[in-house]
């Protein structure tokens, strides 16, 4: 099977080395830049390794398809360039498998695509790429979860797993791949908006008097959503936010809150926009999320008038 890996950022890097390491047909589509730095490989590195794994790398001028299975692993806001520069590399038998956060993507690629051949996928790991271009995994677990999105075992399913098995990451098919991903976005909804809000890690947020209330009603606010759209977290989804965001001393920032101070793009309209678009459609009142987007987009138009006229170059 050919494996097209759309960006060798943080999620590429780190599950397309695995995936090459164990002997997979892996190319990574990359921007001339990262061609550049991936000359030599990809260094990998995290709790106990340390691996410069050597890859294979396309960029989109040069990209020959079909492949068999498209990886999407860009962040939001790439994903229109990206569905430009994939088109050679779809034919009538590629399955695209996007494991970005959020859901809103997967309405854009089943209109262009169609349904069947879009499957729904979550990976669960943290990793960022180093000033160095190293992409370093921060804590040891890491897994990747697809499935259908109507939930039929087909063959295509079968043939993606197999080919997907590999070490360093747990593997597995979603039975219900849309509410995987609906509990997943729940709860980045929530890490984002929590830090996003209170400018700070869960353990000052919890450490805060009334900051456990402040977290508890976002929690709250964001599975009501969820439950209205029909997608309530189960029992263990609802421990695992509580147990995250409700860690004393515990160091955990959102991503979207690192791009933020970092001075980034972010998802925020992906993430939270498309949520409270959501909670609008199911006539929710969601005061909190609605409260941290209006920052981000406060933010977001001061950070564009600081750049003045260098904004086009703002990444
Ligand atoms: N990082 C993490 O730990 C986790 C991230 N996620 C989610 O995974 C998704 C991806 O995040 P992440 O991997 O962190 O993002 P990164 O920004 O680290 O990586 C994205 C990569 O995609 C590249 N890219 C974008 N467009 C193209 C294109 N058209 N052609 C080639 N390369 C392209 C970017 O290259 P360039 O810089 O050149 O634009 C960048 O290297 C997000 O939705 C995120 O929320 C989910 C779980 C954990
Ligand atoms: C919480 C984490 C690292 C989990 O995968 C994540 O996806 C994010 O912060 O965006």
């Amino acid at each position: 099977m050919r494996t097209l890996i759309v960006g060798a950022g943080a999620t590429g890097g780190y599950f397309g080395t695995r995936l090459a390491q164990a002997g997979r047909d892996v190319t990574f589509l990359v921007h001339p830049h990262r061609a550049e730095q991936l000359r030599a490989g990809l260094r990998v590195h995290g709790p106990g390794y340390d691996e410069t794994v050597p890859v294979r790398t396309a960029t989109a001028d040069r990209l020959e398809g079909p492949y068999d299975l498209v990886l999407l692993m860009v962040k939001a806001w790439s994903l229109d360039s990206a569905l430009e520069d994939i088109a050679p590399a779809v034919g009538p038998d590629t399955t695209i498998l996007p494991l970005l956060n959020g859901m809103a993507h997967l309405e854009r690629l089943n209109r262009r695509f169609g349904e069947d051949a879009v499957l729904g996928g979550i990976v669960r790991v943290v990793c960022a790429v180093q000033p160095d271009g190293a992409v370093l995994q921060m804590k040891p677990h890491a897994s990747l979860t697809f499935g259908a999105q109507d939930r039929r075992p087909t063959e295509r399913v079968a043939r993606v797993g197999q080919e997907l098995a590999a070490p360093g990451f747990r593997l597995s098919v979603a039975d219900n791949i849309m509410a995987s991903m609906w509990h997943k976005w729940a709860f980045i909804t929530a890490g984002g908006t929590i830090t996003c809000l209170m400018r700070g890690a869960i353990g000052h947020v919890i450490a805060a008097p009334g900051g456990k209330e402040f977290i508890l009603d976002v929690i709250d606010e964001t599975e009501r959503v969820a439950a209205a759209a029909g997608y309530a977290p189960s029992a263990a989804a609802h421990a695992a936010s509580l147990e995250m965001f409700t860690e004393e001393g515990s160091v955990f920032t959102s991503s979207l809150y690192r791009d933020v101070l970092a001075g980034r793009h972010h998802e925020g309209e992906h993430l939270l926009g498309e949520y409270v678009a959501v909670a609008e459609r199911v006539g929710m009142e969601v005061p909190l999320t609605r409260l941290a987007l209006a920052q981000l987009r406060v933010h977001d138009l001061a950070r564009l008038d600081q750049a003045g006229p260098d904004r086009a170059r703002l990444g």
